[in-house]
């Protein structure tokens, strides 16, 4: 199996958990993109969902798709989140925004009664933190916000690059909310409880990608198939 494959295999996993009537949230990337599109083909053969997208990109994929749409503020709580991750670590912590929707995706999370995570097995790690954190700032006071992440990783022994994401034509880039992301070199965050309290004290931190007690499950997908990791 490729690694997309393996995305695929994970998001149908996932879909065992959708029953007609629910109202579901949709995360953003590879993974997701997978669950969305099962579920497209699941909607075409009748079933009854309600379901707020975390990112305009997985907004025009669900529209394309004739999947019903709505809005937090109409639907102001969900059933069930389903979207990928970037890091699934110890307890089901999760470093998420590798695709720049990390806030979209924790607000809709956390709308959502339960959170599953959808996976290839290289996601799995025993410390969060090899993959970059994103941090998602404002334009606004950047320089000063940069200086107060390294202070506050710096408390827990933390250090590494902090990289202002930029698009593949080089201008930065700028998530669905107009912020910009800091990229955390920190390697390994052996504290994530601490690290997200610190950094959410922080006034030009609009959200960072540590989601922990988000997730109630995630479906891992190798090449020896599809497993659940449950809550520890
Ligand atoms: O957090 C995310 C987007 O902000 C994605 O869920 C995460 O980056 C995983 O992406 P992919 O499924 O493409 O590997």
């Amino acid at each position: 199996m490729t690694p997309d494959d393996m995305k695929r295999e994970a998001a149908r996993a996932a879909l065992t958990h959708v029953e007609s009537g629910m109202r579901l949230g949709l995360g953003h990337g590879s993974t997701a993109k997978h669950f969305v599109d099962l579920l497209g083909e699941k909607v075409r053969d009748g079933l009854r969902v309600l379901c707020v997208p975390a990112s305009e990109f997985t907004h025009d994929q669900a529209q394309g798709l004739g999947i019903p749409l709505t809005t937090l503020d109409e639907t102001p709580e969900l059933d069930l989140c389903v979207d990928g991750a970037d890091e699934i670590g110890p307890n089901l912590s999760l470093i998420k925004g590798g695709g720049g929707a990390l806030l979209r995706e924790k607000i809709v999370a956390a709308a959502a009664q339960a959170m599953i995570v959808i996976a290839d097995d290289s996601k799995v790690v025993p410390t969060l933190g090899r993959f970059p954190l994103p941090v998602e700032v404002t334009p606004f006071g950047f320089g000063a916000t940069r200086v107060a992440i390294e202070k506050a990783a710096a408390k827990l022994g933390l250090s590494g690059a902090l990289t202002l994401r930029t698009r593949p034509d080089g201008l930065v880039f700028v998530t669905d909310g107009g912020h910009h992301i800091l990229d955390c070199h920190f390697e390994k965050i052996l504290d994530p409880a601490a690290l997200a309290a610190g950094l959410s004290t922080i006034p030009g931190v609009v959200e960072h990608g540590l989601f922990l007690g988000y997730a109630k499950g995630a479906y891992v997908a190798g090449n020896a198939g599809v497993r659940f990791i449950g809550p520890a």
